[in-house]
């Protein structure tokens, strides 16, 4: 579906899977018992950042090589298999063989320093041993992974020494052809070149362990603009942000759909949205527009208003009754909140009518369901990244059948038992309809998308501003302060007696404080990524330079480099609850770089035509949830003291970076 995946796609390759731990790094060939099994009994598992182990079972040794080169984020605990991702298995002996080698030279390196010429050999000896060890470790897997071919008898035999050498010259060959002629050679007029060590891979590793620091030390390197070669595919990242703007201006040669239908379909399993393809006619951006901006949003807010105090107050009202407090961690807090409410404000509700006797019972088998697809959800949404990066879903089982039960729920049979509709769901039904060719489950899977992107980076950028608000008492007395006078100007009164609050379009229009905090949380943590596909060859022209760029190159943008820009955010790592505020109060819009007035310098919902379409709604929601926590509850960190939480890496380009770890709070009624 046009950009309900992100056009700011990064290529996090390598970055198969994200997870709760950062550190941890698995990947694994498995046999049928669910551990990598071969018969000459190698088993090859648990990455860690920037560490390879390779594990012989059957003689019990274990050598454990460093390698700068793996850096890649894989977290999932059900080790896949990588049967047909022969560039994945390519990249891995390489980096096994390059570490055995540097261990080799190590050890060899110790005993020359001892000048013990016993110790030389038995060091050369043991490290022998080891290399002998890895590279078994390595051509066992490769075979298992590339043929799928019995080859246990062949590896019973002695000469299995002898076989694992010639695999491992094999590759070395396949390296330096790949060096002599499969590399991209920098043309005249072109920007300076990047291609990295890796066959196919290119940077890819590199870029997706941070991509913040990587492009911080190419463009250190080469300037303004440069050329990456990241999991097959010539990136060309523009950092400067006066650039921005000429490349906003040369969209004819650029285009931005391509990618997002190819991901989109790739991600959630609908067949071609692209129209050329002849599948459908809908012209996805423009039906979300319709049904996102203008009058369409005033009754999103509205809808969003009431099911925000259902999910905090009704649907949690055992929890929060004789005011204590309720510990939780904020992360789960937010998704919670925000997922229950977005899904019924998106897709109405179950029910039929407030006047059913067994209302509340229907409302507890509803909160299941959306609950459920929140666990469906999270477990798709997990390998998010690995799907992007052009892994197929087939290697993750569980998120696999998480996406197929979402798309089950929202089949159009099932959503037509639904009240409440939004305008966005009921004209993308009717559309899918009429329009395309879809089956059932493509269509349904095209709202799975719809869900993903309503949801995705609105509970994590949900997380973050009231992090910040927890963190800093000055800005939750600012915010608490601005929400207090705009209720009661419109003399909206608190009560628990049912009666909701109820904040219109132009109330919350009218808190700028709450503006700021909700900018600045998400200029902290967002990392999106602008993307543009060449149509044809072309000429890029920047402020002072051209440059030629190559059909099917992408020309990129990294928000975050100027999110984190210390010339246009003073101390821009420190939340500045007001740094969006003028002098009088008001939005601030004015922002420098070399004294130079800056047109972009906050792009969190991306840019230009692709720019979100919900981003409108996104805002006015977060808005919503902060009103209601200070008028319903008091709410504090456990620990007043705990340490901002840093971000999860693996989504680096998708959007706003989530926690790597949860926060604790608490948090009861007010007595009202
Ligand atoms: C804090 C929350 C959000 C952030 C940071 C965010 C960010 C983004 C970004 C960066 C893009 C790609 C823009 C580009 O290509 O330049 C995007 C696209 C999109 N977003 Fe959001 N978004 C948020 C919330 C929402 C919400 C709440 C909805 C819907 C209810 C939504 C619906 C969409 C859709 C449908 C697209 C694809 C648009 C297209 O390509 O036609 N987003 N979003």
């Amino acid at each position: 579906m046009k950009g309900v995946t992100r056009d700011t796609l990064s290529l996090p390759a390598g970055s198969l899977e994200g997870g709760s731990d950062p550190e941890l790094l698995s990947v694994a060939f498995l046999g049928g018992d669910g551990f990598p099994t071969h018969s000459s009994g190698r088993k090859v598992y648990n990455l860690r950042a920037n560490m390879v182990q390779v594990m012989g079972s059957s003689s019990g040794t274990m050598s454990t090589c460093r390698t700068s080169t793996l850096v890649s984020k894989v977290n999932h605990p059900h080790l896949p298999m990588f049967r047909y991702e022969f560039s994945f298995v390519f990249t891995f002996i390489i980096a096994l063989f390059t570490a055995s080698l540097q261990q080799y030279l190590e050890k060899a390196q110790q005993a020359k320093a001892q000048r013990e010429e016993a110790t030389v050999m038995a060091a050369l000896h043991s490290a022998t041993q080891d290399m002998t060890n890895v590279a078994r470790g390595i051509a066992s897997p490769a075979i298992l992974v590339v043929t799928h071919f019995p080859l246990g008898s062949f590896w019973a035999l002695p000469e299995m020494f002898l076989a694992s050498w010639i695999w491992g010259m094999a590759v070395i060959l396949c390296c330096v052809f790949w060096f002599l002629l499969g590399r991209r050679r920098r043309q005249q007029g072109e920007p300076p070149l990047e291609n990295g060590f890796l066959p196919y891979l290119g940077c890819a590793l590199k870029f997706g362990a941070n991509p913040l620091e990587f492009l911080k030390e190419k463009q250190k390197k080469h300037g303004h603009i440069f050329t990456c070669h990241v999991a097959g595919k010539y990136i060309h990242f523009l950092t400067d942000p006066f650039s921005y703007h000429a490349l906003m201006r040369q969209g004819k040669h650029l285009d931005w759909k391509k990618f997002h239908f190819a991901t989109s379909a790739k991600a959630f399993g609908h067949g071609s949205i692209d129209p050329a393809e002849g599948n459908t006619t809908e012209n996805f951006h423009q039906t979300f527009i319709r049904t996102l901006q203008g009058n369409a949003l005033d009754a999103l807010i509205e809808a969003m208003m009431e099911n925000l105090q259902y999910v905090m107050l009704q649907s949690r009202a055992p929890k929060l009754q004789s005011n204590t407090w309720v510990t939780e961690g904020l992360y789960t807090f937010c998704c919670q909140v925000m997922f229950e409410s977005g899904f019924l404000t998106l897709f109405g509700k179950e029910f039929n009518s407030n006047n059913d006797k067994n209302l509340s019972s229907k409302q507890e088998t509803e909160r299941a369901h959306i609950l459920n697809a929140l666990e469906n959800f999270k477990e798709f949404d997990k390998i998010f990244p690995a799907l992007v990066a052009g892994l197929p879903i087939h290697l993750f089982k569980s998120a696999h059948s998480a996406r197929e039960k979402l798309g089950e729920a929202l089949l159009h049979k099932n959503l037509l038992k639904r009240d409440n509709l939004s305008e966005l769901v009921t004209l993308r039904m009717f559309l899918n309809d009429t329009l395309s060719t879809f089956d059932d489950m493509e269509k349904a899977k095209t709202h799975v998308a719809v869900l993903w992107a309503s949801q995705a980076n609105t509970i994590p950028a949900t997380f973050w501003t009231l992090f910040y608000l927890l963190k800093s008492p000055e800005a939750m007395r600012a915010a608490t302060k601005e929400v207090q006078s705009v209720l009661e100007t419109d003399e909206e009164s608190i009560s628990l007696d049912g009666k909701h609050i109820s904040l219109n379009r132009k109330q919350l229009d009218n808190m700028p404080i709450l503006d700021s905090i909700i900018k600045e949380a998400m200029r902290l943590s967002s990392a999106s990524m602008t993307f543009r596909v060449a149509k044809e060859d072309f000429t890029l022209h920047l402020e002072n330079d051209f440059y030629n760029i190559r059909k099917d190159d992408i020309v990129a943008l990294y928000p975050q480099l100027l999110h984190f820009d210390p010339e246009i955010y003073a101390d821009p790592l420190t939340f500045k609850y007001n740094r969006f505020l003028n002098e009088k109060g008001e939005e601030k819009t004015d922002f420098y770089r070399n004294g130079r007035k800056l047109k972009y310098y906050y792009m969190p919902f991306g840019t230009g035509i692709a720019k979100c379409p919900g981003r409108l709604f996104a805002v006015h929601e977060i808005k919503q949830f902060l009103a209601l926590i200070f008028s319903y509850f008091e709410i504090e960190l456990v620990d007043s003291n705990v340490k901002c939480p840093s971000l999860d890496q693996s989504r680096a380009g998708l959007g706003i970076l989530q926690p790597s770890n949860d926060i604790d709070f608490r948090y009861r009624m007010k007595c009202l």
